[in-house]
Order: structure tokens, then sequence, then C-alpha cells
């Protein structure tokens, strides 16, 4: 381990994870969290120092108690042994590639996720969809950020396209090449938060990240530390500090995120059409022409509208299918 100058609550520890620790735990561990999961190593940082630790611990289930990305670990103090992972405030795991049966855990304990889209020809209502369905799924809180605001005739147009996919979202309109308009997602950044990004190719992430971490490039945010045998490592960090103090959380897996296992999120986001669903005379409605079908009768009445109804059936059925033939899915 090497010396870093950071607190608990700067690496965001809080109340909902102290409580979690016995007493026999708290004399005998000290907590650190994970920066960065390799296949031989957990780069962690703990309060005034940081190192790695090794990626087994003793008894765990293979799947949800291993450390992934965010995670708070504890750490036995005279063996620098990794004894459990605390009870996360939220995970966001995917279909492993090529094995969809088995799940990948991502990133733990993000506290705001940006779902980042551009005010250009690129913008889909559809596609933002997805992602609020996804953070009702991981349960994590959604700020939209639609970048490129500089080079769009009308950017509030599509604030108000996003807006209408659900009351009260907050929604950010930013050039994300520059700072001072950067500046307006800080609250989300400030000390011992945590955040991630999310959203298609191009449509801004890195240039935002380099505007919320001032100016150093990405690349260079490496971990260099001795590992428990003593021997000098290096790796590269997925948590990378921002300039409000707070902490993104990026790695590989975050950018290559799909909408996995998201019933329960469709039916948040389109609770409105879940809701009527069950009015409907049948129980299996497709809400197609069958008599007494109540999802109709709302769209006829315009207190449904066609695009959403639209949206959800695709949803809807894509995720049926997806659990029917899970071998089958495309990547
Ligand atoms: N004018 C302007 N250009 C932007 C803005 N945001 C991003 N760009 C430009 O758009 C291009 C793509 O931005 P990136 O930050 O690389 O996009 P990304 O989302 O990280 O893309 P991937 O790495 O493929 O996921 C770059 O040339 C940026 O300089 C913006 O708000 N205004
Ligand atoms: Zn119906």
């Amino acid at each position: 381990m090497t010396a870093n100058d950071l607190t608990l609550e700067d690496l965001g520890w809080r109340a909902c994870f102290s409580e979690q620790l016995s007493a026999d735990e708290s004399a005998r561990c000290h907590p650190v969290r994970v920066m960065a999961v390799h296949r031989g190593k957990i780069a962690v940082s703990g309060a005034g120092s940081q190192g790695f630790v090794a990626p087994h611990i003793p008894g765990a289930d293979p799947t949800d108690d291993h450390p992934t990305v965010g995670d708070w670990l504890l750490v036995d103090g005279a063996t620098e042994a990794p004894v459990r992972v605390l009870r996360r405030m939220n995970l966001f795991k995917r279909r492993a590639p090529g094995d969809p049966k088995r799940e990948q855990m991502i990133a733990a304990n993000v506290d705001t996720l940006f779902i980042v889209a551009s005010c250009n020809q690129d913008f889909s209502v559809a596609r933002l969809e997805r992602y609020l369905v996804l953070t009702r799924e991981v349960g994590v809180s959604p700020i939209i950020v639609l970048t490129k605001a500089d080079l769009a005739d009308d950017p509030q147009s599509f604030a108000a396209a996003a807006r209408a996919l659900e009351p009260g979202l907050r929604i950010e309109i930013v050039n994300a090449r520059d700072p001072t308009d950067v500046a307006r997602l800080g609250s989300w950044c400030g000390p011992g938060q945590t955040v991630a990004l999310l959203g298609s190719s191009g449509v801004g992430k890195s240039t935002l990240v380099n505007s919320l971490r001032g100016s150093d490039d990405l690349a260079t945010q490496a971990i260099r530390a001795r590992d428990a045998t003593g021997k000098h490592t290096t790796t590269v960090r997925e948590m990378h500090r921002l300039a409000g103090g707070g902490w993104l959380l990026d790695t590989p897996g975050m950018r290559e995120l799909q909408l996995a296992d998201a019933a329960a999120g469709i039916s948040e986001v389109f609770d409105d059409f879940v809701l009527a669903a069950e009015s409907c005379r049948f129980s299996d409605c497709a809400h197609d022409r069958e008599p007494g079908c109540a999802v109709r009768a709302a769209l006829d009445d315009g207190s449904l509208t066609a695009e959403r109804f639209d949206r959800w059936r695709k949803l809807t059925a894509e995720e049926a299918a997806k659990n029917a033939r899970p071998g089958s899915r495309r990547r």
C-alpha cells in the first residue's frame, strides 16, 4: 500500500455502509473502495492509503459477492486479505457476452447516472426511454444531459421531447466542450459523489468527462503501488477523480451496457399503460382488436399516446423474446 490524502467520506463512504459493520469487524477490518478490477488483483483506495488486494474472497458466492468497481470491501487489518463486500446501494450488471445465462457485474454504488444524448439528428426519444428503463431497474437517479447545444438551432425542442418522457425528469443542455457550461453538472459531482455516463458513440461522453475532470487526460490516471506480495504494480483506474471532488466510474462494461432484464423498469416507465392493461377484459389481451381492451380505449380517447404505445409494445415484446430464448439473443 502507498499513501493517499483521502478520507473515507472523500471516497463516498456513508452511513448505509458503516451500519453494516459488526463491532468485531470495526475492530479488526477497514473498508476500502474498489478502484479497478483485474484478473489477478483489485486496486483499492482507503482512508490514507491505496494499493492492491487479492481478487478472491474465501467462501464468497461466485456471482454477486465478488467485488466490482465502486464496491466497498472490508479488508483484514493484519493480513490485507479481503473479507467481504458490503451491501450495495445499487449494481449495474449485464448478461455475459457469449453466455446469456450468466450475469456480469459492471459497477456498484453509483449516485447519479448522466444519460447523454446530443441535440442533432442522432437524438432518439426511444433510446432515452430505454436508458431510463435501465436506471429504474438499477435504482440510480438519472440526469439527461443534452450535448452539442452550441450546434443546434433550437436545443430547447430536444429538451421538450425528453421532458415529455417523464414528469420531473432533470434535463441539462450543454456545450460539452465548454467547462463553464459543464459546471452546471457540478452539483452531482461534489466530494464523495459517484457518477457514471451512458450514451451512444459520438454524443460527447469523453468530451464531458474531460471538462468535468479539468485538463488532464483520462488515460494518464494510473495507480502505482505495492501489492500484497510487495511487488510494485501499475494499473489503470476505472474510478476517476473529478475536479469537484467526486468520482466518475468509467469501465469498458459501462460503455457497452445494454438493456438487461429490464421488465421491472419497463413497467415503471410505462406504469400508465400497465395500469390501463389491468382493465382489459382478457388478462392476455394483446391490445390489438380484442373486445373490451382498455388500452385501445385510452388511445382512442387520447389519454395515452400512440407513440408511447408503440415503444411500450416494442420493449415488452423484446423482453419477452429475450426471456423465451436467451441463447439466441444477438449481442
Ligand atoms: N460543438 C460541440 N462539439 C461536441 C460537443 N460534445 C462533443 N463534441 C464533439 O463531438 C465529437 C465526439 O465527442 P466524444 O466526446 O468523443 O464522444 P463520445 O460519446 O465519447 O464517443 P465514444 O468515445 O465513441 O463513445 C468530438 O469531436 C467532440 O469534440 C458539444 O457539446 N459541442
Ligand atoms: Zn387490451
